[in-house]
C-alpha cells in the first residue's frame, strides 16, 4: 500500500550506522589556530577573535509546556562570512529541564558506542528495533515517545527558522553522551559524500554546565522543574569564520590555508534547553572543546530537503497499534480521534467510529491512504511548475518534481503527529490516553490544536510562497490548505 503507515516509498536507501557515521567526524584537513589539528610550526597563526553569543530574551513566542521561547541570530556582520539570509539560530526553552532529564534517562536506557572516541548514542531506531521481543519493543516504543515529541519541536522550529515549511525531513535524530576527553575537531557536516543529504544541523542541549559563568543556573529551573543533574565543563560549540567578509574564492582560499587568514571564533554554551541550527555547509565550520569533566548530553539533528534520505521510523509506526491499545477509555479516545484525525488529515470527515484499536488502526491506515490518493489527485490537476526557471538558486525550495509532490511530504508527518500526541500523554501526565480526566483531556487537546494551528499557518506559509513562484497556478491557498 502506498502512504500511510506503509513507508514503501520513503528512504529508500537504509544506510547502517555504520555506513552513515564511518569516519563522519574525521576532521577537515583545515584548521584554525585555536584547536587542537597539527599546525605547521613554521607559519604563525592569524589572530582569532572570539566572539561569545549571549542569547537575549526577547521571546519569539511559546513551547510547547508554555514555556517562552527565546531566540538569536547572530547578525551578518563584517566580521563574519554568512551565506545570504543563513545563520546561526538559537532558541532557548525549546524544552523544560524535566523533558530534558527524561531524554537523558532515555539515552542512559538505550546507549552504545558512538562515532568518537568517549562518545555514547541512543538512535530512534535503537528504540523502535524490531527484532526486540514484543514486550521489551513495547517499552522501547514508550521510550522512543518522548525523542519523537523533541524531534517534532525541533523540525518545526528549524524549519521556521531556515524558511523551509514542510521542506525538511529528519535526516539522522540521535541521543548523544559526551562523556569526559570527547572533543569534536573543526569540521563541517556534511563533510563526506555519503553525507551530502545533510542540509541543517540541530543540536538540542540537555544539561548545563556545571561552571560558574553558566548563565543558565536559576532561570530554567525557575518554572517549576528541578535542577538539571549531570553537570559538565568544557563542551562549548565554537564556530570558526573566516575573520572577513568573503566571497567564494575567499573561501576557497581558507579551506586551503586558514591559518593566513585568521577566524572569528563564535562561542555558545551549551544549556538545558537551548537548541542551536545552523546549515549544514562548509561555511560553517565548528567543533566542540574537549569535555574536561563530566557529560555533556544533547540532542543532535540533521535535516535533509531530499525526501528520500529522510531517516525511517517503520519499525516504530509499526508498533503504532501496541500504543494505542494501551488506550483504554473508548470516550476520550473517540473524542481524541474526532478532533485529532480530521485536523491531522485534513479530509474534515470521519465516517468510521473507532471502537477498538484494530479499527483505529485501520482507520488511521484508510484516512492516510484516501490523503494520499487526494494528493494525487491534486497533482493531476495542477500545472506542473518549470522550477528550473521559476525558482532562483538561492530559493530553499530545491528542484522539485511538482508542487504536489511537496505537498504530498507533510503526509509523511502524520503518523509522527499521532506519536506526538500520546507521547504527551503519557510523558507528560503519566496516564494512557483513556484514563485522563475529561479536563486534563480538554487541556491536551487545547494545546494540540494550538500546535496544529501552527502548523496550518506553516502550511499557508508555504503555499503562498509557492504561489508567489508561480508553482501552484489553478488553486487557491484556501483549497490548499484545508480549514480547521
Ligand atoms: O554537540 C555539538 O555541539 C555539535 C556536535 C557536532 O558538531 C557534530 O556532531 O557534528
Ligand atoms: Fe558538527
Amino acid at each position: 500500500m502506498e502512504g500511510g503507515l506503509n513507508n514503501t516509498t520513503r528512504s529508500s536507501r537504509k544506510r547502517s550506522w555504520e555506513e552513515t557515521n564511518k569516519n563522519q567526524q574525521v576532521p577537515l584537513k583545515l584548521s584554525n589556530n585555536n584547536n587542537n589539528n597539527n599546525q605547521n610550526e613554521s607559519e604563525l597563526p592569524a589572530p582569532t577573535d572570539t566572539v561569545v553569543v549571549v542569547v537575549n530574551e526577547d521571546s519569539i513566542g511559546f513551547g510547547w509546556n508554555g514555556l517562552p521561547i527565546n531566540s538569536t541570530s547572530i547578525p551578518e556582520n563584517d566580521n563574519f562570512n554568512f551565506n545570504n539570509n543563513n545563520n546561526i539560530g538559537i532558541f532557548d526553552g525549546v524544552l523544560a529541564v524535566d523533558q530534558c532529564n527524561e531524554l537523558i534517562a532515555v539515552h542512559e536506557s538505550h546507549r552504545h558506542a558512538g562515532y568518537i572516541h568517549h562518545l555514547t548514542i541512543t538512535r530512534v531506531a535503537d528504540l523502535s528495533s524490531s527484532s526486540s521481543s514484543s514486550s521489551s519493543s513495547s517499552s522501547s516504543v514508550a521510550l522512543a515517545l518522548p525523542l519523537i515529541h523533541a524531534r517534532q519541536i525541533c523540525w518545526t522550529l528549524v524549519e521556521e527558522y531556515f524558511d523551509c515549511t514542510l521542506d525538511l525531513f529528519p535526516e539522522f535524530t540521535a541521543l548523544m553522551a559526551w562523556h569526559t576527553g570527547s572533543f569534536l575537531k573543526t569540521h563541517f557536516d556534511s563533510n563526506r559524500d555519503y553525507l551530502q543529504d545533510r542540509h541543517y544541523s540541530a543540536v538540542l542541549y540537555l544539561n548545563d554546565p556545571n561552571d560558574d559563568d553558566s548563565d543558565g543556573d536559576d532561570e530554567v529551573g525557575n518554572e517549576g522543574t528541578s535542577r538539571n543533574r549531570n553537570g559538565f565543563q568544557g563542551g562549548d560549540l565554537v564556530f570558526s569564520f573566516p575573520r572577513n567578509k568573503s566571497n567564494d574564492d575567499e573561501a576557497t582560499a581558507i579551506h586551503n590555508n586558514p591559518l593566513k587568514v585568521g577566524s572569528t571564533d563564535v562561542r555558545i554554551r551549551p544549556r538545558a534547553g537551548r537548541l542551536v541550527c545552523f546549515p549544514s555547509t562548509e561555511r560553517y565550520l565548528h567543533r566542540v572543546d574537549e569535555v574536561t569533566y563530566g557529560t555533556r548530553y544533547t540532542l543532535t539533528l540533521w535535516f535533509t530537503r531530499n525526501e528520500k534520505a529522510m531517516e525511517t521510523l517503520d519499525s516504530l509506526q509499526q508498533q503504532l497499534p501496541w500504543v494505542i491499545s494501551n488506550t483504554t477509555s473508548l470516550d476520550d479516545e473517540t473524542m481524541w480521534l474526532e478532533r485529532i484525525l480530521p485536523v491531522s488529515h485534513g479530509d474534515g470527515t470521519m465516517d468510521q467510529p473507532w471502537e477498538t484499536p484494530e479499527q483505529a488502526e485501520q482507520l488511521l491506515q484508510e484516512t492516510m491512504t484516501r490523503a494520499q490518493l487526494q494528493w494525487d489527485d491534486v497533482a493531476k490537476t495542477w500545472t506542473p511548475p518549470q522550477i528550473a526557471s521559476q525558482l532562483d538558486a538561492t530559493t530553499n525550495v530545491d528542484k522539485r518534481d511538482d508542487a504536489a509532490t511537496i505537498l504530498r511530504r507533510s503526509i509523511w508527518k502524520i503518523p509522527t503527529l499521532v506519536l506526538q500526541i500520546v507521547a504527551y500523554c503519557w510523558w507528560k501526565r503519566r496516564v494512557a490516553l483513556g484514563s485522563l480526566e475529561k479536563d486534563d483531556l480538554q487541556t491536551l487537546i487545547h494545546e494540540w490544536n494550538q500546535y496544529v494551528q501552527r502548523r496550518f499557518v506553516g502550511m499557508q506559509q508555504a503555499a503562498r510562497r509557492w504561489m508567489e513562484h508561480g508553482m501552484i497556478t489553478n488553486v487557491t491557498s484556501s483549497e490548499l490548505v484545508p480549514s480547521l
